[in-house]
């Protein structure tokens, strides 16, 4: 088998380190490695950007949009772990259970935009509901949860393992204004993007996040299992997407944003009141996993013809 040369550019981030890890011990691949003095000098960047089959960026979203305007040949496919380009045309969104073909088009494109950790847990739990005709597309959603603090990348990190007493938990997003509102809207198929309010917790890694359901208001006559039945029955037979048994309980001990750390799964849940008319659709999933560098091999996987799960699976 011929090696795929692949450049990750950001690669001493929290992200590119990641995926490195997640690469570094596979024969099907070349990692090309920039000297670590010049990962910020533009011109070996553009050498080794147009010398990869496939250029991973994992860089904040101005220094992510300069990499693609450096790469001048046709061959170089990309797949950007920022935000700079996940609602822009002619990029494919790198969420392969989102729809049915999606893992097809990321197989096909040679710009792929990697999701954002947030948007996944909301498209992954609304999306099916939506196309299905279950729940309105102007159904006025909420959208919480909480991210481990590597979420916020390498400065985050430092300011967390720094600090002598961090809050344990701390909301942000309170002016609603958070970027990933446009993919959340594009991508789910609703006609809002959902009133969105994160937080972040003191832990390095993983994630919950949740999204309430009124469905007495927002979709009368649906109930929370049949909800529970239209995800179980959409997500069947998934690999890295799984929906977990509909539980009538108070607390589950499982729901610990950590569990599903250093996989690339998403798992979803969902709960209700008695009546099935309150509900709760919740995800769990790994900000750096899923979220970020899982879901970046995966489509890396796609992209070049391997099996989707190679080197993500458990040994
Ligand atoms: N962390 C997460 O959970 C997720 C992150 N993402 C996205 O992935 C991208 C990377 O995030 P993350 O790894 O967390 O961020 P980090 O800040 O940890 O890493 C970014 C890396 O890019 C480097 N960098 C900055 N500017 C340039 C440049 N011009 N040329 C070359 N390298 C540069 C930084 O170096 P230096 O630190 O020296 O500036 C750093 O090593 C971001 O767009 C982020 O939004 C996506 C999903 C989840
Ligand atoms: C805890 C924390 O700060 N998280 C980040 C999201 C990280 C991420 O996923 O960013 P991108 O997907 O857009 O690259 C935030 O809310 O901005």
């Amino acid at each position: 088998m011929t090696r795929a040369k692949i450049y990750i550019d950001g690669e001493a981030g929290t992200t590119g380190l990641q995926i490195r890890d997640r690469l570094a011990a596979r024969d099907d691949i070349e990692l090309l490695a920039i000297d670590p003095a010049k990962r910020k000098d533009m011109d070996e960047r553009r050498r080794l950007l147009n010398a990869a089959d496939v250029a991973i960026l994992c860089l904040p979203d101005d220094a992510a949009r300069e990499s693609v305007n450096l790469i001048d040949n046709d061959r170089t496919a990309v797949i950007d772990a920022s935000t700079a380009h996940r609602v822009a045309p002619g990029w494919t969104y790198g969420f392969a259970e989102m729809a049915r073909g999606q893992a097809e088009a990321i197989a096909g494109s040679k710009r792929v935009a990697n999701p954002g950790c947030w948007p996944q847990g909301l498209i992954a739990a609304i999306r099916p509901l939506v196309e299905a005709g279950l729940l309105p597309a102007g159904a006025p959603l909420s959208y919480n949860g909480v991210s481990g603090y590597s979420g916020g990348g390498r400065k985050m990190v430092e300011d967390y393992v720094s600090a002598a007493d961090p809050a344990p938990f701390l909301p942000y997003g309170l002016t609603f204004k958070h970027k990933h509102l446009p993919e959340m809207a594009a991508y789910t198929g609703l006609t809002h993007a959902p009133q969105f309010q994160p937080s972040v917790g003191n832990f390095a890694q993983g994630m919950l996040t949740f999204v309430p359901l009124r469905l007495w208001a927002q979709a009368p006559g649906l109930k929370a299992k049949a909800i529970h039945e239209m995800l179980a029955e959409r997500y069947a037979g998934e690999t890295f997407v799984k929906v977990m048994p509909f539980e009538a309980t108070e607390r589950l001990a499982g729901l610990d944003p950590r569990a599903l750390n250093d996989t690339n799964e998403l798992r979803l849940y969902v709960f209700a009141d008695a009546a099935g008319d309150e509900a709760l659709i919740v995800s769990l999933y790994d900000n750096l996993g899923k979220g970020a560098s899982g879901a970046a091999v995966q489509n890396l996987n796609l992209m070049l013809g391997r099996p989707a799960t190679t080197g993500l699976l458990p040994a």
